[in-house]
Formats: C-alpha cells, structure tokens, sequence
C-alpha cells in the first residue's frame, strides 16, 4: 500500500526518512520492467499548458510519482491511500500514460488505463479535466462511457 505523507506529522516525517533509507537500502534497477519505464525512448510526450504545470505543482501526489511508480512495477495491485482531492484520480492514471503503460510493448500489459467513478457527473468531469491537463482530445485519444456500470475508460 502506497499512503500519502503528511508532512506536518513528524511520526510520517520519521516514517519517510526510513523509507528513503529503504530505498538506498533495495536499488530497484533489476526489474525489467522498471528498465522499460525508465527508458525515456518509453514515454509518451505530453506538453502541458504552463497553467496546468503550475497546478499540478500544488497536487501533494505528484510528489509521490517515483515511489508510486516503483509500487506499482513491483506489485500486481497496488492501493494508494490519501485524502480527498490529493490527486489520486486525475494524476495517477497521467503517471501510467507518460510512462508507456498500456501502450504496446510494455511489459507491465498493453491495452487501456481505467478508472471507475461513482457517479455520472464525476465520470465526465474527470474525463474532461485529465484529457485537459494531457493536452489529448476527449472522443478520440481519450473515451469514457457511463452506462449501467458507470465507468470511465481513459
Ligand atoms: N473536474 C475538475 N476540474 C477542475 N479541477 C479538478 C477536477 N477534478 C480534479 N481537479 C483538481 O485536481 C485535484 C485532485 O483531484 P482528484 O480527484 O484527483 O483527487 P482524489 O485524491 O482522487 O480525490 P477523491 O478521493 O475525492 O476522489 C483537486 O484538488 C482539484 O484541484
């Protein structure tokens, strides 16, 4: 499980220098995969408006991007824990894309990066506002559907 910190709690503060440490402890460059995500030539190019850099800036998982990538190469399911409105909708699945996951030849599985919502209005408003901040056209690069399972394919 992947748990967003919180920075102004020192027992996670401690947690996160022992987890740095765990990390200089395990290199993780053996995985294949890894290897495969890495590879620059792997990842799709996305050119976000500079607004959307800014406030991508203020989401707190983006800084989290590197351990949830290593998490997700190394586990077949990985859940990732924060609070609501932290970005664990909107960047996790722009994390999978810019790495080449779904795309063909990847070792983690080719196909497509889904994600669930509950409700009608949240499929479409997050459709919208990933396509947006990816810079890809909602209808053709990105689809999402909501019928009786309500459920958004990116
Ligand atoms: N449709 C939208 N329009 C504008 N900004 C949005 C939209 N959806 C999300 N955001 C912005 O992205 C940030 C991250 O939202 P996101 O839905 O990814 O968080 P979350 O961790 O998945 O929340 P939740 O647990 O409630 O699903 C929000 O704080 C908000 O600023």
């Amino acid at each position: 499980m992947v748990r967003m910190k919180n920075c102004s709690d020192n027992r996670r503060n401690k947690r996160k220098r022992n987890d740095e440490d765990k990390v200089k402890e395990s290199p993780k460059s053996d995985f294949a995969a890894l290897s495969f995500l890495k590879d620059a030539k792997n990842r799709l190019h996305v050119s976000r408006p500079r607004e959307v850099v800014d406030a991508r800036n203020d989401v707190p998982i983006v800084m989290m991007e590197q351990e949830i990538m290593e998490a997700i190469n190394e586990n077949p399911t990985v859940i990732i824990r924060g609070k609501a409105g932290r970005g664990k909708t909107t960047q996790v699945p722009q994390f999978l894309y810019e790495v080449g996951i779904g795309s063909t030849g990847c070792p983690l599985g080719s196909g497509i990066i889904g994600v669930t919502q509950p409700r009608c209005i949240a499929v479409t408003a997050t459709a919208k506002h990933v396509a947006y901040e990816l810079g890809l056209q909602l209808g053709k690069e990105m689809e999402f559907y909501y019928k009786k399972s309500r459920v958004i394919f990116c």
